[in-house]
């Protein structure tokens, strides 16, 4: 039997691959997006029944889960992250698979267009950081002006990408060195990306600093910060500060 980590990498890179070959069949525009959330969600349902039946699942493309679910095993999975971007006909979007239990992620993958997949089970240590000014990945379709605020008082280069799993394996690959992320977003959106950060040593938490909660009964979260850890410091407390000036 496969282990938590091969699986999760097993089924986001089968999803991806899907949604490629759908792609470059020739679906394009809002049908993408609609047949590709729906085809790979049906695809990571069916094959989670297949290898793990005794474990729930919540999808963004799914019903919501029991208390009891939260409580044991749970698939955190977005089908598709970066519907628009995919919808576009661009190359930031992935597929996030996690698995949380009891409410702490045990397992995690990323599975990137490129064919690139990060996983919990195969982590790669965060570049070294290099001497330059701070990047930071922020949406490009929902910026938070929290961000613009950012880049005015530290002076940091911001650099907008569709997907938050797009976005949290830039902090992974050293692309970047922080994703920062506002005004809401759902648990699939983030816990596969954090899942996989963390195993490489990155910074996931909320802007305040405090931990993300994978257990909480309602998938909506507020915000999210992952970042290499080095750079956790200055942007806390630079959002500490941007949270409380008036
Ligand atoms: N303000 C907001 N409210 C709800 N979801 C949001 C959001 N901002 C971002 N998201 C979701 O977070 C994911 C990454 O967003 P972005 O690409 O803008 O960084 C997207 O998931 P989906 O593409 O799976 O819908 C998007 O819908
Ligand atoms: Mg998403």
């Amino acid at each position: 039997m496969m282990d938590d980590h091969t699986l999760a990498s097993t089924l986001a890179s089968t999803a991806r691959d899907l949604l490629s070959r759908l792609r470059s069949g020739g679906l394009s525009g809002p049908e993408a997006g609609r047949e590709g959330d729906r085809r790979a969600h049906d695809l990571l349902v069916e094959l989670l029944e297949r290898h793990r039946p005794g474990d729930a699942v919540l999808s963004e493309e799914g019903d919501s889960v029991t208390p009891d679910a939260r409580s044991g095993r749970l698939w955190i999975i977005d089908p598709l992250d970066g519907t628009r971007e995919y919808s576009d006909g661009r190359d930031d979007w992935a597929v996030h698979v996690a698995l949380a239990e009891g409410g702490e992620l045990t397992a995690g993958a990323v599975a990137l267009s490129s064919g690139d997949t990060h996983g919990t089970g195969t982590p790669v240590p965060l570049p070294a950081p290099e001497p330059r000014r701070l990047r930071v990945a922020v949406s490009r379709s929902h910026r938070p002006p929290l961000v613009d605020e950012l880049a005015r008082v530290l002076d940091v280069q911001l650099v907008p990408m569709g997907s938050a799993g797009v976005k949290a394996m830039a902090v992974c690959t050293g692309k970047v060195d922080a994703y920062v992320h506002a005004g809401g977003q759902y648990q699939w959106d983030s816990a596969a990306p954090v899942a996989v950060a963390l195993a490489a040593g990155a910074h996931a938490s909320h802007l305040d600093g405090t931990p993300l909660d994978f257990r909480s009964p309602e998938p909506r979260t507020e915000d999210l910060l992952v970042c290499r850890p080095e750079a956790a410091p200055v942007l806390l407390a630079a959002l500490a500060e941007l949270c409380t000036t008036p």
